[in-house]
């Protein structure tokens, strides 16, 4: 049909069939929710069912101290360095730090205190003042452990799930940035049993139970114990998670009463949900191809 055979009314003479208004049309695209923000709903209706409580993580952005210092890991740690971190140019340090507790954390790390030895070694402050993308949501964990130990004490049980950023190589089950869950409890009197049962609480309600533990180090927990299922589908033993009690010169400095402990764990919402999709190029989780 040429707009010329329009205006010269070929049309009338042409046959045209019944309009059928019941024919159905073709089926509409319908949208879909990604796997990892369902996988994370999942993981966040446990949290919630266990009576946790959710912490603010919209700040990529941290300062090292909160990242590192508060968490009494040494300026000359390793995953302090850029070939692991993603440090900022600008802004390059970060505005503010609660005066009296930097200078409380400065002690801790250069002599101990609290029965520690401390690393004993000279704490700058211009390293703690360098900004970068958090490494962990544990630097959350920290700023509201330092908030909640500012309070009239009172048990409390936090998680986070949210992006975490490290400065490292790239390939098929590793990207520079992946989304970390952390749970916490803090209460007098906790002890590695607590943590045991909550993990096992935590887990079961995954259908992951038979969990078994491996002593392991974390600069901030003392004792740490990376956490294991067996996976009756893949028929082995898979590592889920990494856990510990955060230590006395991470508490301690905030200001918390000496019997007060912190149990915590974390785990990835990447690994979980390649496993439960059947997914095993990480890539395949996020937008176009990318062929890096
Ligand atoms: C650099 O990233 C390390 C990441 C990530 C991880 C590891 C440790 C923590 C932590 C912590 C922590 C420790 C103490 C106190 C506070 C936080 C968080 C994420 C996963 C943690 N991992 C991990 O998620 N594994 C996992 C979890 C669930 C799962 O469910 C399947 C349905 C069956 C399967 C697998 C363990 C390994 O994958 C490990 O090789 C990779 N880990």
């Amino acid at each position: 049909l040429t707009r010329e055979n329009l205006q010269r009314g070929d049309w009338k003479e042409l046959e045209f069939k019944e309009y059928n208004f019941n024919a159905k049309g073709p089926p509409a695209e319908a949208g879909h929710l990604h796997p990892l923000l369902k996988v994370k709903q999942q993981f966040m209706n446990i949290f919630l069912q266990i009576g946790f409580e959710e912490m603010p993580t919209n700040n990529f952005v941290e300062s090292s101290f909160w990242n590192f210092d508060a968490l009494f890991q040494p300026q000359q740690h390793p995953a302090r360095d850029s070939h692991d971190t993603f440090f900022l140019e600008a802004p390059s340090t970060t505005r503010e730090l609660p005066e009296d507790y930097v200078q409380l954390v400065k002690r801790v790390h250069e002599s101990g205190g609290y029965g520690s030895r401390g690393y004993m070694y000279d704490w700058k402050r211009e390293e703690a003042n360098k900004n970068l993308l958090r490494t962990h949501t544990t630097a959350v964990s920290a700023r509201m452990l330092y908030a909640l130990a500012k309070q009239p004490f009172a048990p409390k049980r936090y998680f986070s799930i949210d992006r975490v950023f490290r400065n490292e190589s790239v390939d098929r089950t590793h990207l520079a940035e992946f989304h970390q869950i952390e749970g916490l409890v803090c209460d007098r009197g906790l002890t590695l049993g607590d943590l045991i049962g909550v993990l096992d609480n935590f887990f079961s309600r995954l259908g992951m139970s038979k969990l078994r533990f491996k002593p392991a180090y974390n600069p901030y927990t003392e004792p740490s114990m990376e956490i294991f299922s067996y996976h009756e589908g893949l028929k082995k033993w898979v590592e889920i998670g990494n856990s510990g009690m955060f230590r006395p010169e991470m508490l301690l400095p905030m200001g918390f009463p000496e019997d007060v402990r912190v149990i915590a764990w974390g785990l990835s919402l990447e690994r979980p949900t390649m496993i439960l999709y059947g997914i095993d190029n990480i890539r395949d989780l996020f937008g176009h191809k990318v062929d890096l």
